[in-house]
């Protein structure tokens, strides 16, 4: 698992649920950089969106540093676990604290986040150095960060995917990813009701333009352990059509989610309190630059979504170029096939504005534009018509979007846009909607004619404005997009689905390049195309491969498993780790135009092959990634130990057998010697935070166990669990719990 970013602690300026008097902070952090932006203030001045007073009182709380908020992740039960555990042992010792007559507020749940899983801690560095209480807590939030257990998330990042309101079982696609906080909480929705002896059916592709920001997803959502999960890394305007078997017919047709999130790379000025170097750079330029990249990812967006679907539309900005136009110029495109969805009902407690019917344009020279029409021919090429309030707005019930601003409960600033497809509206809509009667329609011409509608789109696109565009490349960690972390295998320019043949771009748009990180540096044309990747293939295994026997036969695998969802990555180290992906996955992979996929990574680890083990011994070590899914279809090497055995083994390097209660010690020896699980069940009366099974994967030497957890992890259980570190593998041992085959009872 790839290192976390650790939790620090951030300074004072307000509280959920209103935003007290801001101060001008220094140091803790917050470096000394000049807080103002005159062209900010006039712009949004300018938009009206709040009176002369409540302006004032937004730009302040901007000036200051963001309360650190977090959300609980992971599996249900285990989140709720780790819940309680926070709310009964680390919330009460924070209780009544002063420090230098400062009272301290403990954590406290964000009061509109279900389940209350997310969380608000307002602490300082100083504050956190001079008290034990404080540093204990945060030691404990680290530990728990490490092993991805507690996602640091803004608060408002955390909206949109509560509003696409993701069901198990249905398809989702997450457009502009990485880094992949809202992933995970699509993730989290998918496998919200997965119970045991049962396969998880949903599919998730998260996907950014960006390879290197693509692979930040793998590690974020590593924890969720998902079989239905797929990166991809393909510019999402572009997304590309994929070809799978609908029920009731044999036809290939495109597939189309039941939920689809554009959360958009946007100028970001939303961000302010946590991006300081905006302070310097923001210009009115960024929104218009944006626009159009913006509406055509929506617009892709909408071509994907199924009929009757949700799609959720979101950004860090404040600026309606952004938000409002984009949206409006999306349901004038749609002509009624698409409509805001009123969620003023769900989370009741967010504090949140309506989005506005009115706004307007300013040039880069800082005068207010009226209308397209009233730009002059040879200036018009720097603006679109989309940018404006459409003559028709009052129809769209743009006061259904959600502004989220600073000051309403000490946040950052959001947009989001909850629409639904009501209505068949795109060419490939029609075709999936004709499954259902005797109609037939040509399949190419359909997807020929929505590809067509991206290029009209991209045809009324501004040509110059994007010269200095400054791009929020993501929301909830503090890196910048690194504009030479874009491949340059990352260069689709053609408008519409990618295709692999090389077609030149309608036109070309400096905002409507590949990346977000070139809209910053347009370039001059270049030839699309659609580069591989350079990844291992996903080969899947024949049912009746020998190695499927073998862990089959060793673990007691049931049949109705499917094997035919086991694949390896390489044919070269052929078979040394075989993964495993759900049916939804292997059909995506399995598809005709898979080859044109760009997949950056899917499957989970199932087997893993461990060289030298001899005798009746299996060499295929059963994966923790993959164990709480499989275990319930294996009937063999489960064994099942009481609370003071869980405690031995979480708590000592290379527990003995001879430890262990004396009718398991017979049970233990018998064991041939290789991998097996350990299972745990907490009895009702139990004292211990835990709700759940646990299952740990361990290796049986001669006389001795060892858990195949890693140190992190093994810390996390053992603090969790018992409130205690565990023993520490001493150096000389180190090397050993990572090479199995050599191990021999820690000798
Ligand atoms: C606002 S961030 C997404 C944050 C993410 N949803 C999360 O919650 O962690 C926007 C992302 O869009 C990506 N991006 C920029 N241009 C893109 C494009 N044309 N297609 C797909 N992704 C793009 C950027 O690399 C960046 O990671």
């Amino acid at each position: 698992m790839g290192k976390r970013k650790a939790f620090k602690g951030k300074r004072k300026g307000g509280q959920e649920g209103g935003a007290r008097a801001p101060r001008q902070p220094s140091g803790g952090g917050f470096a000394d950089i000049v807080r103002d932006n005159q062209s900010f203030v006039d712009y949004y001045k300018g938009q009206n969106l709040l009176s002369e007073d409540e302006f004032s009182t937004f730009y302040d709380i901007l000036k200051t540093p963001l309360p650190t908020t977090f959300r609980i992740t992971g599996s249900r039960k285990s989140a709720l676990d780790l819940r309680d555990a926070m709310e009964s042992k680390y919330v009460p010792s924070l209780q009544g604290l002063v420090i230098d007559d400062v009272s301290i507020e403990p954590p406290k749940p964000l009061s509109w986040y279900p389940n209350d899983l997310g969380w608000f801690f307002k602490v300082s560095r100083k504050e956190l150095r001079k008290s034990e209480e404080v540093k204990k807590f945060h030691q404990f939030i680290v530990s728990e960060t490490e092993v991805g257990n507690i996602s640091r998330q803004e608060a408002v990042s955390m909206i949109p995917p509560l509003l696409l309101d993701v069901r198990p079982h249905q398809s989702v696609l997450d457009m502009c990813a990485a880094p992949g906080s809202k992933t995970g909480q699509i993730l989290e929705a998918i496998h919200a009701n997965d119970r045991q002896n049962e396969l998880p059916t949903g599919i998730v592709i998260a996907n950014d333009a960006d390879y290197k920001r693509a692979q930040m997803l793998v590690h974020q959502t590593k924890r969720l352990q998902s079989p239905c999960f797929l990166v991809m890394n393909h510019n999402a305007q572009h997304f590309p059509n994929i070809h799978v078997k609908h029920e009731g017919s044999e036809e290939m047709l495109p597939l189309k989610f039941d939920r689809v999130l554009c959360d958009v790379p946007c100028s970001g000025d939303g961000t302010f309190r946590k991006n300081e170097a905006i302070w310097k750079t923001w210009s009115v330029g960024d929104g218009l630059g944006l626009h159009t990249m913006q509406l055509l990812i929506l617009l892709r967006g909408i071509q994907l979504l199924k009929v009757g679907g949700r799609l959720v539309y979101s950004t860090c900005s404040f600026n309606p170029i952004e938000n409002e136009a984009v949206v409006a110029a999306l349901l004038q495109q749609s002509k009624g096939s698409v409509r805001l969805v009123d969620v003023s009902e769900n989370l009741p407690q967010l504090k949140r504005r309506q989005g506005v019917s009115h706004w307007r344009v300013m040039n880069k020279e800082k005068e207010w534009v009226e209308s397209f029409e009233s730009i002059p021919e040879r200036q018009r090429r720097r603006f679109s018509p989309t940018m404006f309030p459409p003559s028709d707005i009052d129809l769209y019930h743009m006061e259904r979007c959600l502004r989220i601003y600073p000051h309403d409960q000490d946040t950052g600033g959001f947009f989001v846009a909850v629409l639904e497809k009501t209505t068949p509206m795109t060419h490939t809509d029609k075709l999936s909607e004709a499954l259902k009667t005797t109609e037939r329609i040509d399949t190419a011409a359909a997807e020929q004619e929505d590809e067509q509608m991206l290029k009209q789109l991209s045809s009324i696109a501004p040509e110059d404005v994007a010269g200095d565009v400054h791009v929020r490349g993501e929301d909830t960690q503090d890196t910048p997009v690194d504009s030479a972390a874009t491949p340059s295998s990352v260069s689709a320019n053609e408008i519409g689905p990618e295709n692999d043949t090389a077609e030149p771009p309608a036109k070309r748009h400096s905002t409507d390049t590949s990346s977000a990180v070139e809209a910053k540096r347009p370039r001059k044309e270049k030839t699309p195309t659609v580069a591989p990747l350079k990844e291992e293939p996903f080969i899947f295994l024949k049912p009746e491969n020998s190695d499927i026997a073998d862990f089959s036969n060793f673990y007691g695998l049931d049949p109705k498993f499917p094997a035919t969802s086991f694949l390896v990555r390489s044919e070269i180290s052929k078979n040394r780790t075989i993964y495993y992906v759900s049916e939804a996955v292997k059909n995506v992979l399995s598809a005709p135009d898979a080859h044109r996929l760009r997949v950056v990574n899917t499957g989970i680890k199932a087997f893993v092959r461990q060289e030298n083990v001899q005798g009746e011994g299996s060499p295929w070590r059963v994966s923790s990634e993959s164990l709480s899914l499989l275990e319930p279809f294996m009937s063999k090497r489960k064994i099942i130990i009481d609370e003071d055995e869980l405690r031995l083994v979480v708590m000592e390097v290379f527990p003995k057998i001879e430890h262990f209660k004396a009718d398991r010690q017979q049970m233990l020896n018998e064991l041939v010697p290789g991998c097996a699980i350990f299972e745990f069940e907490p009895k009702p009366d139990s004292k211990l935070l835990l709700r759940q099974k646990l299952v740990l994967p361990v290796w049986k030497a001669r006389v001795s166990f060892n858990v195949l957890i890693n140190k992190q992890e093994r810390k996390s259980l053992a603090m969790r669990l018992f409130g205690e570190l565990p023993q520490d593998v001493p150096p000389n041992l180190q090397q050993l719990t990572h090479r199995l085959d050599k191990v021999q009872d820690g000798e």
